[in-house]
C-alpha cells in the first residue's frame, strides 16, 4: 500500500483547468476563451518581434548562464521600478524603493505575502469581491489572513463604489489592501482617477498599506504611464506601498515567469531593511530567479529603439483587444431583441468580459457551444478573434435566456 494513498486529488484550476478541458475537446468550433493570455486574430500565441530581437542580442552577445544575485538581475530590477513609477520618481531618486525580481506576478505576490506573514502579525489582507483566482490561495497558503471589500455591483454592472469605500474603512486599522493597478481581473473595471483619489484617502485615513498588483500595464490602455497612473497617485502622496509586477501580458513573457514585487517606503534605511529580508525569504523558496526573462525586459527597456517598438507592440495587442469588445458588442446587439442593455461589455477596459453569465449559463456556453470560460462568468477577449464574434454572440444569447 503506498505512504502516498492519503493524499487526495486535487481539483483542476479555475483557470488554468480551463485550458486542460479546452484541449481535450475535439470540436472544430471550440474558443478557448479562459486563461488571460493573449491570441492574435489568428487565434494563435503571439511572441512580440522586440522579444526576438532581444534575444539575438543575447546570443550575439554569448551571456552566460552564472547565478543571478538572490534579488535578482540589477539592470531589470532598474528597469522595472522606473517603469512602474517614473524615470524620474523622487522615492526612486532618493532610494526609497526595494525592488526584488519575483517568479513573475504570482511569485511576487507570494514573496510580498510571505513578509506580510512574518512582519506583520495579525495583519489583515483586503481583497475584492470578486478578485484574481489565485489571490486567495496566495495568501491562504502564506497563512496570511484575509477577508474581501466590495467591488463588482451585478446590478448596474459596475463598481460598488460605496461599498468599496465602507469595506476599507471598517477594516482593522493597518489592514493591507490588494488593489489592481489597471484593468481588474475579472470584471475589467477600474475605478475613475476621482475615485482613487478616494480610495486613496480613505487608506490613508486608516493606515492601511496599498498592495497593488500591476499585471497588465501598457496593455489595457495601450499606455504604460497610463496604466500605472493609480501606482504613481498613491506614491506622490508620499504613502508606504507594495506594488507586484508582472510581464506575462504586456511584453508576452508568460513562460518565462518574469516580474518583480517593489516596497516603496518612507526613508531609504527601511527600504534597504524590507529588500534584506525578501531576500531572506526568497533564498529558501527559490534561492535565486530566472535570468532570461529579466535579460529580455532589461535589454528592451535598455534599448531606445526597442522600446519603442515594444510601446507600438502594446498599443496593437490593446487595439486588437478593444477592436473585438467592439465586434462583440455589435454582434450581441444586431441580434439580441431582449431590450437588454449590453453597453457594459463597452465600458470594460483590458484583457476580460465579467459577462454576467452565472454557473450554469457558463456551463452551457461550454456544453452546448465549446466556449471554454471560467464559472464566474469571465471571457478573455484575448482569445477572440474578430471573425468568431458572430459565434460567440449567438452562444452568449442563448445561454441567457
Ligand atoms: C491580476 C493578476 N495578477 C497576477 C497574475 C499572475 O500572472 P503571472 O503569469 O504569474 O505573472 C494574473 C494572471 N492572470 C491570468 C493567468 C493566470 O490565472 O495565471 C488569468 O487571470 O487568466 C492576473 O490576472
Amino acid at each position: 500500500v503506498s505512504r502516498f494513498e492519503g493524499i487526495p486529488m486535487a481539483p483542476p484550476d479555475p483557470i488554468l483547468g480551463v485550458s486542460e478541458a479546452f484541449k481535450a475537446d475535439t470540436s472544430d468550433v471550440k474558443l478557448n476563451l479562459g486563461v488571460g493570455a493573449y491570441r492574435t486574430e489568428e487565434l494563435q500565441p503571439y511572441v512580440l518581434n522586440v522579444v526576438k530581437k532581444a534575444e539575438n542580442l543575447m546570443l550575439e552577445r554569448g551571456d552566460n548562464k552564472e547565478y543571478l544575485p538572490i534579488e535578482g538581475l540589477a539592470a531589470f530590477n532598474k528597469a522595472t521600478a522606473e517603469l512602474l513609477l517614473g524615470a524620474g520618481n523622487p522615492a526612486i531618486k532618493q532610494q526609497r524603493v526595494a525592488t526584488v525580481q519575483g517568479l513573475s506576478g504570482t511569485g511576487s505576490l507570494r514573496l510580498g505575502a510571505a513578509l506580510i506573514e512574518r512582519y506583520f502579525a495579525g495583519a489583515k489582507v483586503l481583497i475584492s469581491a470578486p478578485t484574481w483566482g489565485n489571490h486567495k490561495n496566495i495568501f491562504n497558503d502564506a497563512r496570511v489572513p484575509w477577508s474581501e471589500y466590495r467591488y463588482y455591483d451585478p446590478k448596474t454592472v459596475g463598481l460598488d463604489f460605496e461599498g468599496m469605500i465602507e469595506d476599507i474603512k471598517s477594516a482593522p486599522e493597518g489592514s493591507f489592501v490588494v488593489l489592481h493597478g489597471c484593468a481588474h481581473n475579472p470584471t475589467g473595471i477600474d475605478p475613475t482617477p476621482e475615485q482613487w483619489e478616494k480610495i486613496a484617502d480613505v487608506i490613508q485615513e486608516k493606515n492601511h498599506i496599498p498592495f497593488f498588483d500591476v499585471a497588465y500595464q501598457g496593455f489595457a490602455s495601450g499606455s504604460l504611464d497610463e496604466d500605472a497612473a493609480s501606482v504613481r497617485l498613491f506614491v506622490a502622496r508620499g504613502m508606504e506601498v507594495l506594488v507586484a509586477q508582472s510581464y506575462s501580458k504586456n511584453l508576452g513573457l508568460y513562460a518565462e515567469r518574469i516580474g518583480a514585487i517593489n516596497v516603496i517606503s518612507s526613508s531609504p534605511e527601511s527600504a534597504a531593511r524590507v529588500k534584506s529580508q525578501l531576500k531572506r525569504l526568497a533564498r529558501p523558496m527559490y534561492s535565486n530567479p530566472p535570468v532570461h526573462g529579466a535579460r529580455i525586459v532589461a535589454d528592451v527597456v535598455g534599448n531606445p529603439v526597442l522600446f519603442n517598438e515594444w510601446k507600438a507592440e502594446m498599443e496593437m495587442m490593446a487595439g486588437r483587444i478593444k477592436n473585438v469588445r467592439q465586434q462583440l458588442y455589435n454582434s450581441i446587439t444586431s441580434k439580441d431583441n431582449s431590450g437588454k442593455d449590453w453597453s457594459f461589455i463597452l465600458k470594460q477596459i483590458g484583457m476580460f468580459s465579467f459577462t454576467g453569465l452565472n454557473k450554469d449559463q457558463s456551463d452551457n456556453m461550454t456544453n452546448k457551444w465549446h466556449v471554454y470560460m471560467t464559472k464566474d462568468g469571465r471571457i478573455s477577449l484575448a482569445g477572440l478573434s474578430l471573425a468568431k464574434c458572430e459565434y460567440l454572440a449567438d452562444a452568449i444569447i442563448d445561454s441567457y435566456h
